[in-house]
C-alpha cells in the first residue's frame, strides 16, 4: 500500500495546505527526523541546524517534556515500521542496511509488545537518519531512566497485550505503533487543555498516567490514515469523541465513548479499525479481523456503507451480516471479509453452522452499546464475544446514553477501559439529550393523541417551503406504528413505515423513501430510534413515550445531527407518568422548559422499570408484567 502524505490529500482548510515559512521549517523536520530515508543522504548542516532549533522552539512554547529525542525516537520508530511492514523492497529507497534495522526493530516491537522496550533499544540506533544527537545525549538518558522507572512500576494487568502500560506522556504512545503527530506533540499544552475544556472532553483512564493529546486535526492522524480519496473531505476538524477516542484506540487500548446522538461516534470507532487491521501480522486462518455489532438492520447497513468507504482505499473488504435476508451472499462475502457489521442474531447463526469464525478478530465494538448490553440483546453478544480471542482484543463500546445498569456487565468484556465522554457538566456521562435539539412535551389526554399528531404535521410540514421538510413520528408497538400510518394515509397524507411486522424489502424501501424525500414522513416503531443518520430530519414526533429515556434522547437524536439545529415534540399521558422524573432530568440539563402539567406528575426518577428497552425485548413480559397476547414489542 503506497502511503500517501496528509498534507496531499486532506482538504480539511488546515494551515496544512500553506506553504508558510513555518510550514517549511517543519517540513524540514519532518523530513530530517519524522520521515527519514535511511537509505537517502543524510540531512544537511543546515537541516540539522533547522530541526535544533525548533526543538529549542517547541520547548520555548511549553511543549513540555517531549524533547525532539523522543519525536525522533518516535520518527524513528514510525518509519522503520512503516518500512518493514510495506517490505516492498524494489521500490523501496531504503538501504540494505537500513532494511535490516527496520527489520529488527518490527521483531524487537512484536516480541516485547511493549512500547518502553522498543524505546530502550533505540539509543543504539542514533545515527539511523543521520541526526546528530550527542547534545541531547544528557536528555535521553533521562529519558531511558523514566521508562525504565516507569515500565518498573507499571502494572500491567493483561499480559496478553490487549491493553497497553501507561504511556510516556503521550510522546512514545504504546506497543501499537502509534506515534503522535509531531505538530500535535508541539502544540503548547495550554492549547490542549483549552481543547479538552471547550469542548467538554472527560477522559478517566484507570492506569492513570496515560496522557495521550486528542488529534485536533485530521492531519495529525498518521498517514496510515489519509488515504486516498480521504473520508474527511467534507469535514473540518474532528469531532470532540474523534478527537479524544482516536489516540487511545490507535495505542490500541479498550475504549468506552459516550457522547452526543449525530457527533460522529461510527467515523470515532471506524477510524482506528483500519489501521488495527493493516497492523495486523496473522496471516493464516479466517480473514476477519473486526466485527461490529448494532442492534438493528438499518443500522448495520448505515455502519456498514461508511466502514466500506474507509476499508476499500486500504484494500479490506467489508460484509454486512442481518437478517431478514438471504444468508448466501453473506456466507460467500465472509470468506474474505477483514471487517464484519453485523446484527446479533444473524451473526451467530453464522457464526454456529461454521461460515462466520471470529477467531482472528482483534477490535470488537459494540456500537450502541448499551442497547447491546441490555437483557435483549446480552446473551448473544457474549455468545459473539466468546468466539473471539481473549489475547490482544481491542474492545469498544461507544453509545451516546450509558446507563449504570449495563457498567459492570461492559467491564467483563473489557480491559482496563479508558472512559471519554463529552458534555458539559458530565463527568460521569449521566444521561443527556443534544442540546441543539429543541424539546417541546405537550401533556395530552391519550383520547386526543390522533386529532394532535395531525395538527402537528400541518403546522410543521403543511403547504408551501415546508411541505417535504422530513418529519419522523415515533409510536411504541409495531401495531400501533401500522395504524397511524394508516390513519395519516387516510387524511391524504403520505406516510412511509418501518416497524418489525414489515419485511425486510419494505422497511428497507420505506427508509429509502424517507431518505430520499419521495416520502418525507416515515411513521416508525424505536427500530428507527437509534443510530440512524437521516439528512434533515426537521422534527421528531413522540406519538407514544417510549419504554425508557434513554430511548427517548436516542429517538429525539434523529434530528439537530452533525452540529445542525432540531426539533423535537412529545405528547405524553398519563399513562406515561411512571417516566416524568427522567424525562424532567433530561429536558432540565438540556436547559428546556418544563410543562407545569409535567411536573404534575412528579420529579422522582423511578429504578427503571423494564429491564430490557421495549423494542428489541424477545423475552416473556416486560417490567415484571405479563406479555400482552396482541401487542407484541418489535
Ligand atoms: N468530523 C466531522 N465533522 C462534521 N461532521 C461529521 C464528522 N464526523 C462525522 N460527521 C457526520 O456526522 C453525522 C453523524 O455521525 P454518526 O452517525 O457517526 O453519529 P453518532 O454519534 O454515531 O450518532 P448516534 O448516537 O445517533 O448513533 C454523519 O452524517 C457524519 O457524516
Amino acid at each position: 500500500m503506497t502511503e500517501v502524505p496528509a498534507s496531499a490529500v486532506l482538504n480539511d482548510g488546515s494551515d496544512h495546505t500553506k506553504k508558510s515559512k513555518k510550514r517549511r521549517r517543519e517540513d524540514i523536520l519532518k523530513d530530517a527526523v519524522g520521515n527519514g530515508d535511511f537509505g537517502g543522504s543524510k540531512p544537511s548542516k543546515e537541516e540539522r541546524r533547522e530541526a535544533k532549533r525548533l526543538k529549542k522552539l517547541g520547548e520555548e512554547r511549553g511543549a513540555g517534556p517531549e524533547t525532539d529525542e523522543v519525536l525522533q525516537i518516535n520518527g524513528n520508530v514510525g518509519e522503520v515500521e512503516k518500512a518493514a511492514a510495506n517490505g516492498d523492497k524494489s521500490e523501496s529507497k531504503l538501504s540494505k542496511e537500513a532494511r535490516k534495522e527496520a527489520r529488527r526493530l518490527k521483531k524487537l516491537a512484536k516480541e516485547q509488545e511493549n512500547g518502553h522496550a522498543v524505546a530502550e533499544q533505540l539509543p543504539s540506533n542514533n545515527s539511523v537518519n543521520g541526526i546528530d544527537k550527542a547534545s541531547d545525549k544528557a536528555t535521553l538518558k533521562a529519558e531511558k531512566a523514566r521508562l525504565k522507572a516507569e515500565k518498573k512500576s507499571a502494572k500491567t494487568e493483561n499480559t496478553d497485550g490487549g491493553s497497553q502500560p501507561n504511556s510516556t506522556k503521550g510522546t512514545f504512545d504504546s506497543g501499537s505503533g502509534y506515534v503522535k503527530d509531531q505538530v500535535l506533540a508541539a502544540l503548547p499544552q495550554s492549547e490542549i487543555d483549552d481543547f479538552l475544556s471547550t469542548n467538554f472532553i472527560t477522559i478517566s483512564d484507570p492506569t492513570s498516567s496515560t496522557n495521550l493529546r486528542p488529534i485536533t486535526q485530521f492531519s495529525h492522524l498518521p498517514t496510515h490514515h489519509t488515504t486516498s480519496p480521504s473520508p474527511f473531505t467534507a469535514f473540518k476538524s474532528p469531532t470532540p469523541i474523534q478527537s479524544a477516542a482516536w489516540p487511545f484506540l490507535l495505542s490500541g487500548r479498550d475504549v468506552i465513548g459516550v457522547a452526543e446522538t449525530g457527533s460522529g461516534k461510527t467515523l470515532a470507532f471506524g477510524v482506528p479499525c483500519i489501521r488495527s487491521i493493516t497492523s495486523s501480522s496473522r496471516t493464516r486462518g479466517s480473514p476477519a479481523r473486526a466485527v461490529i455489532v448494532s442492534p438493528t438492520r438499518e443500522l448495520a447497513a448505515q455502519i456498514h456503507t461508511q466502514m466500506e468507504t474507509l476499508a476499500s482505499p486500504a484494500h479490506l473488504s467489508t460484509v454486512c451480516v442481518y437478517g431478514g435476508v438471504p444468508k448466501d451472499p453473506q456466507r460467500l462475502a465472509l470468506k474474505t471479509a477483514h471487517i464484519i457489521v453485523a446484527t446479533p442474531g444473524r451473526l451467530n447463526d453464522l457464526i454456529n453452522e461454521g461460515s462466520a469464525d471470529l477467531s482472528n478478530v482483534n477490535y470488537v465494538v459494540l456500537d450502541e452499546a448499551d442497547r447491546m448490553l441490555d437483557k435483549g440483546f446480552e446473551e448473544e453478544i457474549r455468545k459473539i464475544i466468546a468466539t473471539t480471542p481473549t489475547k490482544g482484543r481491542q474492545t469498544l463500546m461507544f453509545t451516546a446514553t450509558w446507563p449504570p445498569s449495563v457498567r459492570d456487565l461492559a467491564s467483563t468484556f473489557m480491559k482496563t477501559p479508558v472512559h471519554i465522554s463529552i458534555g458539559a457538566d458530565n463527568p460521569t456521562g449521566e444521561l443527556r439529550a443534544n442540546t441543539k435539539i429543541t424539546q417541546l412535551v405537550e401533556v395530552v389526554d391519550p383520547r386526543q393523541k390522533e386529532t394532535r399528531l395531525l395538527q402537528l404535521l400541518k403546522q410543521h410540514q403543511g403547504a408551501g417551503a415546508t411541505k417535504n421538510d422530513r418529519i419522523l413520528v415515533f409510536c411504541l408497538y409495531k401495531k400501533e406504528a401500522a395504524r397511524i400510518e394508516s390513519f395519516l394515509s387516510a387524511r391524504g397524507m403520505k406516510a412511509a413505515g418501518i416497524h418489525g411486522d414489515m419485511s425486510q424489502d419494505k422497511r428497507t424501501a420505506s427508509l429509502s423513501a424517507f431518505k430520499t424525500g419521495t416520502c418525507p414522513l416515515l411513521v416508525a416503531t424505536d427500530v428507527a430510534a437509534r443510530g440512524l443518520d437521516i439528512p434533515a430530519v426537521k422534527a421528531v414526533i413522540n406519538v407514544t413515550f417510549p419504554l425508557t429515556v434513554e430511548d427517548y434522547v436516542h429517538r429525539i437524536g434523529r434530528t439537530g445531527r452533525a452540529g445542525a439545529d432540531g426539533l423535537a415534540i412529545t405528547l405524553f399521558t398519563e399513562h406515561d407518568k411512571a417516566q416524568s422524573g427522567a424525562l424532567i432530568n433530561v429536558l432540565r440539563a438540556a436547559g428546556q422548559e418544563i410543562p407545569e402539567e409535567l411536573l404534575r406528575f412528579g420529579t422522582t426518577v423511578k429504578k427503571k422499570g423494564h429491564e430490557a428497552y421495549g423494542a428489541f425485548y424477545k423475552g416473556p413480559g416486560v417490567g415484571g408484567k405479563k406479555e400482552g397476547t396482541k401487542i407484541k414489542f418489535d
